[in-house]
This record gives C-alpha cells, structure tokens and sequence, in this order.
C-alpha cells in the first residue's frame, strides 16, 4: 500500500474539474449491451475499475467471474449468468465473499436458475449451473438490503419467456438507482410499468440505441464538500446535466444547506460559496454513497446534524459507519448513534496538525476526507484505494493544488 500526503490548502481558484464517467450507468449499459441482438453505440463508459472488470468479464468470458470488490460488477454478472444459463464460478476479494447476496441467489432460484453456493450459504462465491425452464413470473423481494439484487434481475426480466413481476417488500432502500435501471431499459426500447411496490417488465427485446454515459454524481461530491470546507474556491465540474439519472445529483440540494451555490451552464455545473442556512437533517436512503462527503462536510463546517437512511452502509465496501465513527475521531468530530437508527454528527472542535487516515479498502474513505486539506496535512494510507470508482482523483486533487 502506497500513502499519499496532501498539503494544507484552503483557498483555491477557479479550476476545472474533467469528472470520471458513472460506473453505475456504465455496468448498466454493458449488461443491456450483452443482452442487446446487434449493436450498441455506447459512449463515455467509466475508467472506475468496477466498470473495466465488468468490460473485461463481458468480452473475455472466463469461467470465473472475479469480480474484485465491485458489488454491482457481483450482482448484475449473477443474475446474468444465472438466467442465461451459463455455467460459472462467480468469486471476488475476502471482502466481497463477506457481502451478503442470499435474497438475489433465492430470487434466481424461484425463477428456474440452478445456482449453488461453493462456500458459505448466503455469500459468494457461488456456481451457475444452467437455466432449465422459467419456474415463476411473480416473485417478492425485500427492498431494504439492496437495491442491486432489484437491478441485476430486472435487466435480465425482458428475455424471461414469460417477462417478471417483481413485488417489492419492506421499506424500500436505494430506489433511485432501481429508477435508474428502469429508465436505461426504457431508453434501450423496454416497456415496463412501476407502480406502488410493483415493477412488471413483460417478454420483450432490447433494441439498438446510442447512449453516453454521464458523468459520476458520487465522485462530484467531493468536490462540492471542498468548496463547502474551503475559505475560498470555485470549480466547475464538467459533463452534469440537470435531469440525471442518477440518485446522488442530491447533492446539489444536500450542498445547498451546507454553503454551496450549484449554477448548470456549458455542459456542467458551476460551484460557487453560499452562506450556510439552518440545522441540517438528511436523509441518505436513496443516496446512501452521500453519507460519507456529508459527514465530513458537516464535521469540517461546524455544522451540528442528524443523518438517517445509514443502514446500509454497514454491507459495502467496509462497515461504512464503523469506518467513520473511527476516523472522524481522529480530529475530534462523533458520529454517534441514537435510537431509531438517528444517528447525531457532532462536529469538530479541534483538529490536530497532523491527520492519518486509515481507507479500510474503500475508496470513498479516502475520497470523502480529502477536503479534509482544508484544516490540517492529511495523509492517507492507501492512494490507489481510490481505483474502483475514480482512478484520476488525486490527479484531480493536483489540478486544484492539492499535490
Ligand atoms: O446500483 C448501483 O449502481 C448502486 C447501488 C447502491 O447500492 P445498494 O443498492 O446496495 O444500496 C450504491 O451504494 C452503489 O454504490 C451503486
Ligand atoms: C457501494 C459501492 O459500490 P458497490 O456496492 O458496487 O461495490 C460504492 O461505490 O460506494
């Protein structure tokens, strides 16, 4: 593991930012793509390496899917290869085989998919043996583990000869990203109706279309808690549009409360210093990769806050909220839990000269706690961390001085 330094910094120019392309919509349009007869034209695909595995994965068709630690690359290759019959392993990193995905093999199963576990019940890594005949066209699923299970089955639902209905259970978690999946079958000629917890997508054919991927909300969000954290500072983050597909555009109205002014223009978005307005309480249901860039903004800004919809945060890349209840700590802001999953951001009081921050192989903890230049000389312990989402984040960090 290499360590990358970051200076003190709190007053930036005006920079442009070339952001990375959504590894969300990028695993998407590849998993449309392959179930698409003849040919796409697909534009803008990510560099994340969750994106690049999943190219790679498509095109080379190993008999092992190792996907490293990419979650959706896990889910969306699952439901892929169970319901097209293919036969393959399907393994990733000792984190990944941590990462539950019993309620998307047990779905599979109800379909008709022949998919058996080669470790612990529940985990990867699993085995597709073939898909023999369609069992079931109406199956419920919980909605409140993950998301990612909703999507990896309904890009496969067209080619079912009897199409799926899927019945949503629960409180449902993430439903911006199962939006995101129903528009880009939409736009990939799909028809399907999602009504109250009801996604029904009848037999159908993906047809040929172009489409460029946007750029990736997520890793926008670290730039918008930088001019949040900073005296002074103005970016212009390139290729956002208003209307996006994806869920962490919140981020412009979660910014808003925190001193952040977001102005569309030329193809992106202009952030510009806002005076901050109230206590802030936020959501993260549906945006659950937010909470991380909040947390530290709120702790960096004085900014006292009560934060829901974390928990999920517990299953990805690490215990997100362990995570950072730990490293915030380390200059004196608490992430405290409360009844009722209301967790209270308690913000810092005092930052130390120095802050080591330790990324637990998740790539938004690094990224999250950039801004964190701003106040003190910040090193992190893994640079490359940041590889699965954002390969050219530190280069990004460079372009504003931050090298
Ligand atoms: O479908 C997607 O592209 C994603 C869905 C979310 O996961 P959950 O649905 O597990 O919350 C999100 O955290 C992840 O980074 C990407
Ligand atoms: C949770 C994430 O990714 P995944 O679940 O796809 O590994 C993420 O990128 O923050």
């Amino acid at each position: 593991m290499k360590p990358i330094t970051l200076p003190v910094k709190s007053s930036f120019g005006e920079v442009t930012i070339p952001l990375p392309s959504s590894k969300s919509e990028s695993n998407r349009v590849l998993i449309i793509d392959a179930l698409t007869p003849g040919k796409n034209h697909i534009t803008n695909l990510a560099e994340a390496r969750d994106t690049q595995t999943m190219i790679r994965l498509l095109k080379e068709d190993p008999e092992t899917f190792d996907v490293l630690d990419a979650g959706t690359t896990m889910r969306f290759l699952t439901a892929f290869a169970a319901l097209t019959g293919r036969k393959k392993t399907l393994t990733g990193t000792p984190r990944m085989c941590e990462r539950p995905i019993g309620i998307l093999v047990d779905a599979l199963r109800e379909i008709g998919a022949d998919i058996s576990y080669k470790g612990q019940e529940g985990f990867p890594p699993m085995e597709t043996k073939g898909f023999n005949k369609q069992l079931a066209n109406h199956i419920k699923i919980r909605g409140d583990v993950s998301s990612q299970y909703i999507s990896a089955l309904l890009m496969n639902a067209p080619l079912l000869p009897q199409g799926l209905t899927l019945e949503l259970t629960g409180k449902i978690g993430s439903r911006t990203y199962i939006e995101m999946t129903l528009e880009l079958m939409r736009q990939f000629g799909i028809e399907y109706s999602f009504e109250g917890n009801i996604i029904k997508v009848p037999h159908q054919t993906y047809k040929n279309t172009s489409f460029a991927v946007e750029s990736d909300w997520s890793g926008a969000s670290y730039w918008f808690s930088l001019v949040a954290c900073a005296d002074k500072g103005e970016f212009f983050l390139e290729g956002l549009k208003p209307n996006s597909l994806q869920g962490d555009s919140k981020i412009v109205d979660i910014m808003d409360k925190l001193g952040v002014q977001s102005e569309f223009k030329d193809g992106g978005i202009l952030l510009t210093k806002k005076p901050v307005s109230g206590l802030p309480k936020f959501d993260f249901t549906h945006c659950p990769d937010l909470a991380q860039t909040v947390a530290v903004t709120c702790a960096l800004t004085g900014q006292k806050s009560e934060f829901t919809g974390l928990e999920s945060l517990r299953i990805k890349e690490t215990d997100r909220i362990y995570a950072l209840q730990q490293e915030l700590a380390k200059f004196n802001a608490q992430l405290v839990e409360g009844e009722n999953e209301i967790f209270t951001l308690i913000p810092s009081n005092e930052i130390p000269e120095e802050v080591n921050i330790h990324t637990y192989d998740d790539h938004r903890m690094a990224m999250a706690f950039m801004p964190l230049a701003t106040k003190t000389k910040v090193t992190f312990d893994d640079q490359e961390v940041v590889n699965k989402s954002y390969p050219s984040f530190w280069k990004h960090c460079a372009l504003v001085g931050l090298s």
